[in-house]
């Protein structure tokens, strides 16, 4: 069985280095001219997969705009993922689990267990009941060919408290996070399944990713007002394993199937002019 690690590296060599988040905010909804309603959700998403399923490396829904709409909204969101997997995107759902291990055992078989109805390619999830309580989706991700991206600096700014606070050895908490993913993934070739999550936004914060060797995920990008030339100061020598992701930068030029296509391809020119200069 082949790794999400393996997997990613060839969709991103096909298709190039882009995550596209499906986030039904209500305001697109209504930009779009849909209810913000169940059926509004159904045709919003079906419109993305059917305009960029087959073009896209990744796409990330996100759970939230799914859940709000209770169990027929999650039925949405499974019916998403099966028609985003036909179409050839590895999904990765954002969901931000974390919680004592028994339970993100749990978590764990509802998102990469294959027989699950919400088994997805990846997910994200939170480190901050401490990386070593996410071990049994690690280790199921590992078992089934699936990836974990952990979240280490956040696009918000209400992260950086938590994130860059110093630990007894010295190192910022996201430090030990970035530390114990690059050792999850020690030896993987092309690339580890374990991912991180750094947001666009965060500027040179001193960081070093250099030995993560799996992906690095990085939102913030477009309506959080972070550029594609952000990413060569926040990731510098590690910009190879950048995933760039946007979610309304690309949404907000909807419904039209063509624009949407159009401004996927806009943003990921903008991303490879600097990921190719690295
Ligand atoms: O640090 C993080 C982690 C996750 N996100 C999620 O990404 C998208 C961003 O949407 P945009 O419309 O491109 O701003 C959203 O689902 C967030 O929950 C993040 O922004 N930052």
């Amino acid at each position: 069985m082949e790794s999400f690690g393996t997997r990613l590296h060839r969709t991103v060599t096909e298709r190039g280095p882009l995550c596209v988040g499906i986030d039904p905010h209500p305001a697109l909804l209504a930009r779009w001219g849909l209810d913000d309603d169940v059926e509004g959700l159904d045709r919003f998403t079906r419109t993305v997969v059917d305009a960029l399923g087959d073009r896209v490396a990744v796409v990330k829904p996100q759970s939230a705009f799914f859940e709000r709409f209770g169990s027929r909204g999650v039925a949405v969101l499974e019916s998403t993922i099966r028609q985003l997997r036909n179409a050839g995107s590895l999904v990765l759902l954002d969901v931000k689990r974390g919680d004592i291990g028994s339970t993100v055992r749990a978590y764990a078989s509802a998102y990469l267990d294959p027989s699950s109805p919400m088994y997805v390619d990846a997910v994200t999830a939170s480190p901050y009941l401490g990386v070593g309580s996410l071990a049994p989706m690690f280790e199921l991700a590992a078992e089934h060919g699936g990836g974990v991206f952990v979240l280490a600096l956040t696009s918000n700014p209400e992260g950086a408290a938590v994130q860059r606070a110093r630990t007894a050895d010295g190192r910022t908490v996201a430090q030990t996070v970035i530390d114990e993913i690059s050792q999850l993934n020690k030896g993987a070739k092309p690339l580890g399944s374990f991912g991180l999550v750094v947001g666009a936004t965060i500027g040179d914060t001193g960081h070093d990713l250099s030995g993560v060797g799996g992906p690095l995920l990085a939102p913030g990008l477009g309506a959080q007002g972070a550029g594609a030339a952000d990413l060569r100061t926040v990731f510098g020598s590690s910009l190879a394993a950048v995933l760039p992701s946007y979610s309304r930068e690309v949404l907000s030029a909807g419904p039209d199937g063509t624009a949407l296509r159009a401004a996927a391809d806009r943003v990921l020119g903008e991303c490879r002019a600097v990921l190719a200069a690295r």
